[in-house]
């Protein structure tokens, strides 16, 4: 199994380009089933996740290829890949896929919205939390659907005549419900109100890109979208979003280590409470053509609480980072998570770097230290992971952080990226 080997100490310099974004990537393919004609993403990110729902999709009869290299294309733009779902082969997500990848339970959506029917494998809990779907569920039985659960699939059923419009009320704000929502109301007879909708940026990419469809979508990015259901859509080309998770990630990296980076092909409207929280803990930011500079010249790193929210609130997917940044602050930080009940794996490695942080609830407790010194680590999930390789730049000497496969699910190149800033960070494989 591959290993990333980091030997912290030396501040990043120089230029980050930032991926399409994994949670705008995922839904957009997804939205390929709803047509027979050709979907093209464009900067599409190279990472495991994308590969997966490829096969995923594939299984359901879509068609995907990945399109060559032109010549003169910048050697860090994200692929273009086209989808095509001429034929819905299977309406069946089996349990082997989902349980692999959560976000592939969303072909629920299109699948019922096209065929009037699918099976689709209830994803269960996972590392950071139980990842529920009923509100998921609700949304499809308010346009019609009956919906039952059977053997650990969700089987919904559209009504004869297809699925019509409702009303959508979310009690609490889920990204994944919005985006299941948007993908069933748009093929559906008549109009959807989705109240309480999330604002996610990624929301606002699902429906352009649908709008760019053929699909009739107002007030997407706003708490009330208005969906006017069509009889069918047409393909499309769609570049993904700019990664927001990738871009306030490393802007902590460099927040940690000091240095100046900017980071391209990235906009700071995707992150700006984030920002906002950066130049609080002392942190320089200021806009750059395409993209976002961030400066920190010595100086200790302030220490500020932050709450997980919904968006435009501070992320859930940067906690994690947050945390490591925290670490090295000179005094104690807060840190609520309100959107997962589980998301503190990281608090243990961590500690593993020399961080003391004490958990109380949904609440870490950071005290920051001086110093942090290298060791062998390892995550559980995602943010965890790079995380890890936050603290690892700072601290002194070597940190080893084991199951890369996880960071491989949503960081492009990390290795490549960071290195090329001055760190000193190797993948050893096998
Ligand atoms: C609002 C929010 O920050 N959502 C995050 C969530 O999206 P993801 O789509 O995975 O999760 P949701 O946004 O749906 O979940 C938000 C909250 O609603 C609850 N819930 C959700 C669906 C449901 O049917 N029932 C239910 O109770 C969840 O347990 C959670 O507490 O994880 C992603 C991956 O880390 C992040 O990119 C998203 O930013
Ligand atoms: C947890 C994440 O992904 P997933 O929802 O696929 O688990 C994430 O993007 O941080």
């Amino acid at each position: 199994m591959d290993r990333i080997r980091i030997v912290g100490g030396a501040p990043l310099n120089g230029s980050i380009p930032i991926s399409g974004a994994k949670n705008a990537a995922l839904p957009l393919m997804i939205a390929s089933l709803l047509t027979p004609q050709t979907v093209v993403l464009e900067n599409v990110p190279r990472l495991s996740d994308v590969r997966l729902l490829m096969r995923i999709l594939g299984n359901h009869g879509v068609d995907a290829s990945i399109d060559g290299k032109r010549a003169g294309q910048a050697e860090d733009h994200g692929e273009t890949i086209r989808f095509t779902a001429r034929e819905i082969v299977d309406t069946t997500a089996p349990y082997e896929l989902v349980s692999r990848m959560r976000a592939s339970f969303w072909v629920i959506a299109p699948l019922l919205a096209r065929m009037g029917e699918a099976r689709v494998s209830l994803p269960g809990g996972c590392a950071i939390g139980t990842r529920p779907v009923d509100l998921l569920l609700m949304a499809l039985e308010a346009l019609g659907a009956q919906v039952d659960i059977d053997a650990g699939y969700a089987v919904v059923r559209a009504p004869t005549g297809g699925l019509r419009g409702g009303e959508i009320v979310f009690p609490k704000v889920t990204v994944g419900g919005t985006h299941t929502a948007l993908m069933a109301a748009v093929l559906a007879n008549g109009t959807t109100v989705i109240d309480n909708a999330a604002r996610e940026p990624e929301v606002t990419d699902l429906a352009n890109c649908l709008i760019a469809m053929g699909a009739k979508i107002e007030g997407a990015g706003t708490s009330r979208i208005v969906v006017q259901g069509v009889t069918s859509l047409d393909g499309c080309r769609h570049p993904v979003l700019p990664d927001r998770i990738e871009t306030g990630t490393y802007a902590m990296a460099v927040a940690m280590t000091g240095g100046d980076v900017t980071l391209e092909n990235t906009r700071p409207d995707l992150l700006q409470s984030a920002l906002d929280v950066l130049m609080r803990t002392g942190a320089e930011i200021s806009s750059a053509p395409n993209g976002i500079r961030i400066r920190r010249s010595g100086g200790s790193i302030d220490p500020v609480d932050v709450t997980t929210e919904p968006f435009p609130g501070f992320p859930t997917d940067l906690q994690a980072q947050f945390m490591a940044l925290m670490t090295r602050a000179r005094g104690v930080s807060h840190i609520r998570e309100t959107i997962f009940e589980n998301r503190f794996m990281h608090v243990q490695e961590l500690a593993r770097l020399g961080a003391h942080i004490r958990l109380d609830g949904d609440l870490a407790i950071v005290e920051g230290v001086p110093v942090l010194k290298g060791a062998p680590v390892m995550a559980t999930d995602l943010r965890a992971s790079v995380s890890l390789v936050i603290a690892a730049l700072a601290a002194e000497g070597e940190t080893m952080v084991h199951r890369v496969y996880h960071l491989d699910r949503g960081f492009e190149a990390l290795e490549k990226k960071l290195g090329r800033c001055g760190a000193q960070v190797e993948r050893i494989s096998g």
